[in-house]
C-alpha cells in the first residue's frame, strides 16, 4: 500500500523533503501557506528527479502523488509521517503541532527538521508529546543521508524503531541521538567551524575562497569518507589514536582557536564577507550552484559506493531492497536506470564505454535470473563475455531513464548468447545494440565447460521460449 506524507513548511529543508519521499514511492501532501510554496517545491524536485537517481544501478520505486492543500488538518489526515519544517521559531513550531495533533492520526510520527531545538522543548505544549521526535537532517535532503533522529523518555522504544525503519527505507541513515542537546551532534560542528572561519574573515587572514579552498582541497574530503576519528586515529601513525591525543591534545590549550567567541557581525563584516562571497560565486545563479553541488556530491558518493564505505555503503544496500524481480519475457527487461552524470564525456553524452557497462550490467542480471548468482560464482563457475558487438544508434544524455530488453538468442551447452536493445524509456527509441558471446566457465580450471544442471537448464528454456517468439 502507497504511504503518505505530510509536509508542513515547503521551504528549502521542506522540499527536499517531499522530494526524497516522492522518489521513494510515498504520496506527499503539502501545506504551506506561502503563494510561492508549489512553484518553490516544484524547482526542488526538479533539482531531485535529477540527481537522486543517478545514486543508483536500478530505477527507484514510481513517484508516488504530490499534492497541495489549504489546510493543515486536510494535509495530514491519514498521514503515516508527518514533517515539520517551519522556520526556526519554538512559539510558532509548538503552534503548529497543537493544530495538526487535533486531526492527525494518534499513531502517526512527527518529525520535526529543526537545527537547534531539543525535543523536549518541541513537546512541551503538545497534547500527545509521544508523538514528536526530531528528525534533523542536511541539505540537500533529496542526496545526503544523515538524520539526527533525537529523542526523549517520553517517545516509546516502538515509536523509534518505526521512525528508524521508515528513514532506513527512505535510503537515509537515522543517527539516534538518545541524549538531547541544543543544535544536536553535527551543526555543534559546523557553528565551531563557521565561527572560526568567520574570526578569520575578520582579522583578515582568508577570504571566504581561500577557507573554502582549505576545505575541499584537504580535509572536507576526508571527512566525507572517514570521519573525524578514524582519520586521526591514522593521524597517530602505527601508534594509533592514544599516540595522536598524546602528540596533538596539548595544541588543544594553545592559542590556536577562538571556538569560544563569536565576533560581532558587524554591518561592515557582514557586507565583507557577502562582497567576497560574490567575488567568488556570483557568476553563478543559486540554482547553477545547486546543479553543480549535486553532480559533484552524486560522483563522490557514486564513488563511495564502489569502494562499499560511508555513504556509499548505505545507498548499496538500500539498492537492494528494490531491485526487481525480471520476468521471462520475451524479451527480459534485465536494465532500468537513470544514466548518471559522471558518465557524460567531453562530447556531452553518455561516453562509448558506459554503454559496455550498462550491456555488461544486463548480462549479469541475465545470469542472476538463470541461477549464475553470487552464490553460483562464488562455488566456482561463471560466465565469461567472448565476443561483443555494440551498435551505437543515438545519443544518451546523463539523467536520462534507461531500460535494457534481452533476448537470449542462444542457449546451449557452455555457450550463451543474448541480443540486448537499450531503449530510452519515455519514447522506446533504441539507443544501442548488443551481440554478446558468453561461454561458461570453471573458475578454478579457467577452462571453458557446461554450465550445471538447473543452469543449463534454464538457459535452454530461455533461448527455446525467445526464439518462439
Ligand atoms: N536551511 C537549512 O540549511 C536547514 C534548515 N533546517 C531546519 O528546517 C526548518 C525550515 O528551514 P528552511 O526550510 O531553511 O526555512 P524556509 O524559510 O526555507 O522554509 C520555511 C517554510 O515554512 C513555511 N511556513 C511558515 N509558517 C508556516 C506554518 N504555520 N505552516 C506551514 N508552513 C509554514 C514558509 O512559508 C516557508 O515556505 C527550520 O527548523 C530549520 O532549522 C534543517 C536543516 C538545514
Ligand atoms: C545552517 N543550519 C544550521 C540550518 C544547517 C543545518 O541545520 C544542517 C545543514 O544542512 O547544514
Amino acid at each position: 500500500m502507497v504511504k503518505t506524507a505530510a509536509i508542513i513548511g515547503g521551504g528549502v529543508i521542506g522540499g527536499g523533503w517531499a522530494a526524497r519521499f516522492l522518489l521513494n514511492g510515498w504520496d506527499v501532501r503539502v501545506f504551506d501557506p506561502d503563494p510561492e510554496a508549489e512553484r518553490k517545491i516544484g524547482e526542488v524536485l526538479g533539482n531531485a528527479r535529477h540527481a537522486l537517481p543517478m545514486l543508483y544501478d536500478v530505477a527507484l520505486p514510481a513517484e508516488g502523488a504530490l499534492s497541495f492543500h489549504n489546510t493543515m488538518s486536510e494535509a495530514v489526515a491519514g498521514a503515516s509521517w508527518i514533517q515539520e519544517s517551519v522556520p526556526e521559531r519554538l512559539a510558532l513550531k509548538r503552534k503548529v503541532y497543537q493544530t495538526l495533533q487535533e486531526h492527525c492520526d494518534a499513531g502517526a510520527i512527527i518529525g520535526s527538521s529543526t537545527s537547534g531545538f531539543k525535543p523536549s522543548e518541541l513537546q512541551g505544549c503538545a497534547t500527545r508529546p509521544e508523538q514528536i521526535v526530531v528528525t534533523h537532517p542536511f541539505n540537500p535532503v533529496y542526496l545526503l543521508p544523515l538524520i539526527e533522529l533525537v529523542t526523549t523518555e517520553k517517545n516509546s522504544a516502538d515509536l523509534v524503531a518505526r521512525a528508524s525503519d521508515t528513514l532506513t527505507k527512505l535510503g537515509l541513515y537515522p543517527l539516534h541521538v538518545k541524549k538531547e542537546i541544543d543544535a544536536h551532534i553535527a551543526d555543534r560542528f559546523l557553528e565551531a567551524v563557521w565561527r572560526e572561519a568567520l574570526w578569520l574573515i575578520k582579522d583578515g587572514i582568508a577570504t571566504t575562497e581561500e577557507i573554502d579552498n582549505a576545505i575541499r582541497y584537504g580535509f572536507g574530503l576526508r571527512w566525507g569518507q572517514m570521519g573525524l576519528f578514524e582519520t586521526y586515529r591514522i593521524a597517530g601513525g602505527e601508534a594509533g589514536m592514544r599516540h595522536f591525543i598524546d602528540q596533538f591534545g596539548p595544541c588543544l590549550s594553545w592559542p590556536w582557536t577562538k571556538l569560544m567567541d563569536v565576533p560581532e557581525l558587524t554591518e561592515d563584516l557582514a557586507q565583507m564577507i557577502a562582497d567576497q562571497s560574490d567575488a567568488q560565486s556570483g557568476h553563478l545563479s543559486i540554482r547553477e550552484l545547486e546543479r553543480k553541488r549535486d553532480n559533484n556530491l552524486i560522483a563522490m558518493m557514486r564513488a563511495l559506493r564502489q569502494q562499499g564505505n560511508a555513504a556509499g555503503r548505505l545507498i548499496n544496500e538500500h539498492q537492494v531492497t528494490f531491485r526487481p524481480t525480471l520476468e521471462d519475457g520475451p524479451p527480459i527487461v534485465s536494465a532500468r536506470r537513470v544514466i548518471p552524470a559522471d558518465w557524460t564525456d567531453y562530447n556531452g553524452h553518455m561516453n562509448e564505454g558506459r554503454y559496455g557497462q550498462l550491456f555488461s550490467d544486463a548480462a549479469d542480471a541475465v545470469m542472476t535470473h538463470v541461477g549464475a548468482d553470487a552464490a553460483y560464482i562464488a562455488a566456482g563457475n561463471s560466465y565469461f563475455t567472448a565476443e561483443t558487438t555494440i551498435k551505437f544508434l543515438a545519443e544518451a544524455q546523463a539523467g536520462e531513464h534507461v531500460i535494457v530488453e534481452t533476448r537470449v538468442t542462444e542457449g546451449a551447452g557452455k555457450k550463451l548468447r543474448c541480443y540486448h536493445e537499450m531503449k530510452r524509456a519515455s519514447d522506446g527509441a533504441v539507443l544501442a545494440t548488443s551481440d554478446q558471446f558468453m561461454l561458461h566457465v570453471n573458475l578454478e580450471t579457467r577452462r571453458s565447460c557446461d554450465p550445471l544442471p538447473e543452469v543449463l537448464a534454464r538457459v535452454e528454456a530461455l533461448a527455446t521460449l525467445h526464439k518462439e517468439d
